[in-house]
């Protein structure tokens, strides 16, 4: 029988599909023919309730499995994920618009890559001991309990892993609700892992908008949010985590500075621009939209830039040919539009692209802009969409202070052939991921996350593991206890 790629209902919940189509009607709707695909209901108070008490009851069992049990399950489910590889990219390209030629290589394969990597950490995962004269410390590393994970619309496959991932490992349950915008692919990471073993209850996922986010975040039972999103929703997310001191991770948005020296590769430096404006048609978080170019290499960068433009293929992103895609939907295509236009206001020089397509889908031209200063609209606001910005500057320490006169700190990058220069500018970025000659690479081994209003946490690497666990300490005495009276 033929894999079913498309989910069988809205929910997944205590390892099981459910439906309630009392919830709020949720049409999904393919970028590319602006038609619905398929139809999900917002989760009703009933439905959180199902969740969120599925997660309680299974969470204690699932943490009282050794860890290596538990990594088995995730390792399991990797390898039924890179078996279904196509087909799970055919669904993220249909959920997203995004070319299959990137969800190929960048999305069931990234959350394979998270759930082997934790799988793997899982029962390597310990407290220490502490010794104090005869008396000891030891510590327990313990699972938190409930975790509650909340999902962007670019990376639906991803989000559900990188936080279902090391959740799992340390011996939490989660209910994660994807995005509104792409609420598809999530549903089968939940189905997957129940199928390579995780109990049911483990990894449920629920639909709807804002408010269910709010009625998960503000469950007594409820230990932790990671919410993957903008900063105003961060903001009030984390608001309200911090009503019940709950932990949090939060993976914001960013207007990340790329600072090409004069020295540098110029088809490297050429080719870091394209993957940190272009890849899945400019809707990554660490972008680096304010591309920092150094008067002498400028005329050049430009030149080489709009060149390898002309190698755009968009099209049918099924079409394994198809390099670039369409926008998510009509709201994101208003908005990055909207940026255009006020770019063009603002004096800007428009270099190429800034037309939507004429043709079905939500195709908007790889926009380039040139002459941007630092108080331009589109020098300071995150636009998600393909528009880059190319800023000019003279040397190192003005290039860095402008670079960081930003609110934003998810990412930052640099290209140049000095490499003490190099390490320079990434010790002076103020932002959580830094790039040296590449951009936009996350590998599940390395730390990702943001700075300043970009973010609080870090998703991937053995840093994840603090964020989805805490620390008891036991005092053991071996001596007589010496009281004052
Ligand atoms: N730092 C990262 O790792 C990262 C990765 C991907 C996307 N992003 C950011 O995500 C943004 C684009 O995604 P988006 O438009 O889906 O973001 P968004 O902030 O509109 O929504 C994110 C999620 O939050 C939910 N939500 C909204 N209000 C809520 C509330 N009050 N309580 C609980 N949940 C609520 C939404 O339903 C959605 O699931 C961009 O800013 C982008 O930079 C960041
Ligand atoms: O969208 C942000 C997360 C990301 C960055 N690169 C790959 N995924």
């Amino acid at each position: 029988m033929a894999y079913e790629i498309q989910p069988k209902a809205s929910h997944f919940i205590d390892g099981a599909y459910v439906e309630d189509t009392a919830g709020t009607p949720i049409r999904v709707i393919c970028p590319v023919s602006e038609e619905e695909i398929a139809r999900v209901y917002a989760a009703t108070p009933a439905i959180i309730e199902q969740a969120l008490a599925s997660a309680k009851r299974a969470q204690v069992a699932w943490a009282a499995m050794t860890g290596t049990e538990r990594g088995r399950v995730l390792r399991r489910a990797a390898d039924i994920i890179r078996d279904r590889n196509y087909d799970l990219s055919v669904l993220e390209t249909n959920d997203t618009g995004k070319p299959l030629q990137e969800t190929l290589v960048a999305d069931a394969t990234s959350a394979a890559d998270a759930l082997e990597y934790f799988g793997g950490l899982a029962g390597a995962l310990t407290g220490e001991h502490v010794q104090l004269g005869e008396d000891f410390v030891y510590t327990r590393r313990e699972a938190l309990g409930v975790c509650v994970g909340i999902g962007a619309w670019n990376y639906p496959t991803q989000i559900a892993a990188w936080k279902g991932a090391p959740a799992l490992a340390c011996g939490n349950a989660m209910v994660f609700k994807p995005s509104e915008t792409t609420p598809l692919c999530a549903l089968k990471v939940a189905e997957i892992l129940h199928e390579a073993g995780a109990p049911a209850g483990i990894y449920n996922v629920v639909q709807g908008m804002g408010e269910v986010g709010h009625a998960l975040i503000t469950d007594p039972r409820v230990a932790k949010v990671s919410l993957t999103g903008s900063v105003p929703t961060g903001r009030k997310v984390y608001a309200t985590a911090a009503e019940g001191i709950r932990h949090v991770t939060m993976e914001l948005g960013g207007k990340s500075p790329l600072v090409i020296f004069d020295d540098a590769d110029l088809e490297d430096a050429v080719g870091g621009a394209i993957l940190g404006n272009f890849y899945s048609s400019g809707q990554v978080c660490s972008n680096g939209t304010r591309v920092f170019v150094q008067k002498g290499i400028k005329d050049a960068f430009l030149k080489r830039l709009a060149d390898r433009l002309q190698d755009v293929k968009m099209g049918d992103p099924l079409d394994e040919s198809v390099n670039f895609g369409p926008l998510v939907n009509a709201k994101q295509l208003d908005i990055v539009q909207g940026f255009i236009a006020k770019g063009i206001e603002e004096g800007a020089r428009l270099v190429c692209g800034g037309e939507r397509e004429k043709r079905a889908g939500y195709f908007l031209q790889p926009t380039v802009f040139a002459d941007v200063s630092d108080d331009m609209t589109i020098a300071r606001d995150e636009i998600f969409g393909p528009v880059l910005s190319v800023l000019d500057f003279e040397d190192e320490v003005e290039v860095l202070a402008r670079a960081n006169n930003t609110d934003f700190g998810l990412a930052a990058g640099v290209f140049t052939n000095d490499l003490g220069r190099a390490h320079r500018m990434v010790a002076g970025f103020e932002a959580g991921t830094c790039y040296i000659n590449t951009y936009n690479l996350a590998p599940v081994e390395a730390p990702f996350g943001g700075s300043k209003l970009s973010g609080v946490g870090r998703e991937n690497s053995k840093n994840a593991v603090d964020h989805y666990s805490e620390m008891k300490s036991v005092y053991v005495s071996m001596t007589a206890v010496e009281a004052p009276f």
